[in-house]
């Protein structure tokens, strides 16, 4: 089963794009680091190669959510921070029907979270003030509805109202926070019109990348009074 990590910091969901740049992030400054994965890419062998543990964990059921949370116990006896990233941008149709969409975007957004800061609340706690995070990655949408995504949105609302129960609940020893982005990275399959159209929803115009989530990442796990907040990364859209 290998040694007891050090204070390691959990990633859901980081075999591609913005958790995978965060796990290589959090490696370049030494931390130790746990991903949770749920289709084996080749970035999975680098990050493994890399110095992470890398565990395969598929969260459409709670028993899934859980044994996750089992194997993270049987790594480390203590967590530096949580973060919530693992996500599907499911819209409705598709072939779905309306019941399952909303059953899996809740089971991704609102369980996974939920049930994992439980299930690890006692490795965030014990390490004095201010000493553990927990990130929810929520998403723009929050504020505005979305007549595309309406699961989707509806369930990151609810997974930005868990980041302030869980700040009063966990208060002073965790901070609790969310990350509401919009566009950051298009997906490969996104063509030059669609492009261009989401670009211009927003006043700076652009898909910033990775590093914008990072940047902001890095000056939220150094505070030591910032929690219960979410933190808009979206280029000024709400004033277009
Ligand atoms: N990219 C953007 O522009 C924006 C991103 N965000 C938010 O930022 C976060 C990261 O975004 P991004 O990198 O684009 O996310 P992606 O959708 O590219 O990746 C999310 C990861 O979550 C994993 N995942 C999805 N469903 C499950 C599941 N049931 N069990 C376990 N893992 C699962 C995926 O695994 P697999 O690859 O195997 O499917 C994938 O690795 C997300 O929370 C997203 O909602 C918000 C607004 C904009
Ligand atoms: N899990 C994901 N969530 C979201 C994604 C994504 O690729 N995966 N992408 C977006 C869009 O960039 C959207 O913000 C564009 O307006 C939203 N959420």
């Amino acid at each position: 089963m290998g040694k007891k990590l050090d204070r390691p910091i959990v990633i859901t969901g980081g075999g591609r794009r913005i958790g995978l740049a965060l796990a290589h992030h959090f490696l370049a400054q030494h931390h130790d680091v746990i991903v949770s994965y749920r289709t084996r890419y080749p970035a999975i062998d680098v990050l493994e190669e890399t110095g992470a543990i890398c565990i395969q964990a598929d969260f459409c059921t709670d028993e899934g959510i859980l044994a996750f949370a089992d194997a993270v116990k049987a790594r480390t006896d203590r967590i530096r921070a949580l973060l919530h990233n693992a996500s599907a941008w499911q819209s409705e149709g598709n072939g779905l029907s309306p019941a399952k969409v909303l059953h899996e975007m809740m089971q991704i957004h609102v369980h996974a979270p939920y049930l994992l800061n439980f299930a690890l609340e006692g490795l965030l706690r014990g390490q004095g003030h201010a000493a553990a995070d927990i990130i929810h990655f929520t998403d723009y949408v929050v504020e505005r509805g979305s007549e595309k995504h309406i699961a989707y949105a509806a369930s990151k609302a609810a997974l930005d109202n868990l980041t302030r129960s869980f700040a009063r609940k966990l208060a002073p020893e965790v901070k609790v926070n969310a990350i509401a982005p919009s566009l950051i990275l298009f997906n490969e399959n996104d063509d030059p019109e669609y492009r261009q159209r989401a670009l211009n929803k927003s006043l700076m115009k652009i898909a910033p990348g990775e590093k914008e989530i990072i940047d902001l990442l890095d000056y939220l796990l150094t505070s030591c009074f910032v929690t219960g907040r979410s933190f808009a990364v979206d280029g000024g859209r709400q004033l277009r």
